[in-house]
């Protein structure tokens, strides 16, 4: 994947990824120049943000700038970072170099950025113009230091305040998260012409998957392990699966070859943290700067896996009312796993999704799965009663004389 010595290109992950220092200490935004000499011919690539070395920054868009920097430094930092080809897909063929998957990011820096906050988009005649201030500013910190504040047990997931409510939308917008409705089982829109060309293409798949699993698996025995499974499951992932603009909500994944219900597709990998810490970095860091989106994976009440700066292409895995998909921990050779597994026959280029059973008692999560069974919501609104039924205020709690 290109990196950016050679400017404005980033990895789907990298624009995501905060490097640890910039949440420490998001102050330190005075730009310096993006390529730092370490001795006489060599030159390390340092985020002109954080000062944190690493390979996949961005570089400014003004050809004869070379500030470089993290993307979602440069959003904190308020720089302006838009995809550059909005309607590019990003899907590549199964025989395409899978390092050639990246996405053009367009960026300025401090000194070249047109207006604060602005936004940036193509118009009819493709120059670029600037559009209205969408006025974004994370919320203000009380005590003045995300550290020194108390974890607010009432907080805890969806219990936002209101201005942090009712920034909501605007931070969609600002990390232009529109949702799109679907059209049917192959929900990419684009893709219809190689959904035109399916019987050809169909076949040559199915070819390509049989050959896949004959390179890694030993075909003289037909029922596999768990473990063989999921060693063919990660050696695979990237020639079977590839992220793309979804019609559900921003990027998704999709299936570059037809999968069969039960195989496993991917592992859900990050950090694997305690609840209340997944609550406060989702509630002060994630949510001004990642946007509307969450990637936190609930295991259990004791454990969520944080996969915003760490782990695979599976948090962009869109939810669905209806999907074909679903998750499961399992155990391979004493360590747990979270997979996704195919719940039925996946088609070529189809949109993998799974139900997030996204349970919040004050918060609704709009659903734009479009499926004819959409429940409209995100929320596992039955799950949710349950828990409503089980809750009992302080009040209605009777003191127990024992005898
Ligand atoms: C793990 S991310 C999924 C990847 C996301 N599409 C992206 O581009 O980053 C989860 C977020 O995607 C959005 N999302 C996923 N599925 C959705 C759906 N069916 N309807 C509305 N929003 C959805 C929600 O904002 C959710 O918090």
């Amino acid at each position: 994947m290109k990196s950016t010595t050679d400017g404005r290109w980033a990895h789907l992950a990298c624009a995501i990824w905060i490097p640890e220092t910039c949440l420490s200490d998001i102050k330190r935004m005075e730009p310096i120049d993006g390529l730092n000499r370490i001795n006489k011919d060599r030159w390390k690539l340092l985020c002109s943000i954080c000062g944190v070395s690493y390979g996949a920054c961005i570089q400014c868009s003004n050809n004869n700038c070379r500030v470089a920097y993290h993307p979602l430094c440069a959003r904190a930092a308020g720089f302006c970072c838009e995809l550059g080809d909005e309607d590019r897909l990003h899907l590549m063929s199964f025989e395409e170099d899978e390092e050639n998957q990246c996405i053009q990011l367009l960026s300025f820096c401090k000194r070249h950025r047109p207006l604060s906050n602005d936004r940036l988009i193509k118009d009819e005649r493709t120059t670029w113009k600037t559009i209205e201030n969408l006025d974004y500013a994370p919320p203000s910190n009380p005590s003045g230091c995300a550290r020194c504040e108390p974890y607010n047990y009432a907080g805890r997931r969806g219990r936002k305040e209101p201005e942090a409510l009712a920034a909501a939308p605007l931070k969609r917008l600002y990390v232009e998260n529109m949702p799109h409705l679907v059209s049917g089982l192959i929900q990419h829109g684009a893709l219809s012409n190689m959904v035109s060309a399916k019987s050809a293409t169909d076949s040559k798949a199915l070819v390509d998957l049989l050959n896949l699993r004959k390179s890694y698996l030993d075909t003289s025995t037909s029922i596999l392990s768990m473990a063989e499974k999921y060693k063919f499951m990660r050696a695979t992932f990237k020639k079977r699966l590839a992220f793309g603009k979804s019609r559900i909500h921003g990027f998704g994944i999709f299936a570059k070859l037809p999968h069969i219900a039960g195989d496993m597709m991917i592992e859900y990998a990050g950090e694997l943290v305690r609840p209340p810490v997944a609550d406060r970095r989702e509630h002060l860091i994630y949510n001004s700067l990642v946007g509307a989106g969450t990637y936190m994976f609930r295991i259990d009440d004791e454990r969520v896996i944080d996969a915003t700066r760490a782990g695979s292409i599976a948090h962009l895995i869109n939810h669905s009312c209806e999907p074909n998909c679903y998750s499961r921990v399992i155990s391979v050779n004493g360590d747990e796993h979270i997979i996704i597994f195919a719940k039925r026959d996946i088609k070529q280029w189809e949109e993998l999704t799974y139900d997030y059973r996204f349970l919040s008692i004050d918060e609704q999560l709009a659903c734009y799965c479009g499926f004819p069974r959409c429940r409209g919501v995100v929320n596992d609104t039955e799950a949710e009663e349950r828990a409503v039924k089980l809750h009992a205020s302080r009040d209605e709690l009777i003191e127990w004389d024992a005898e």
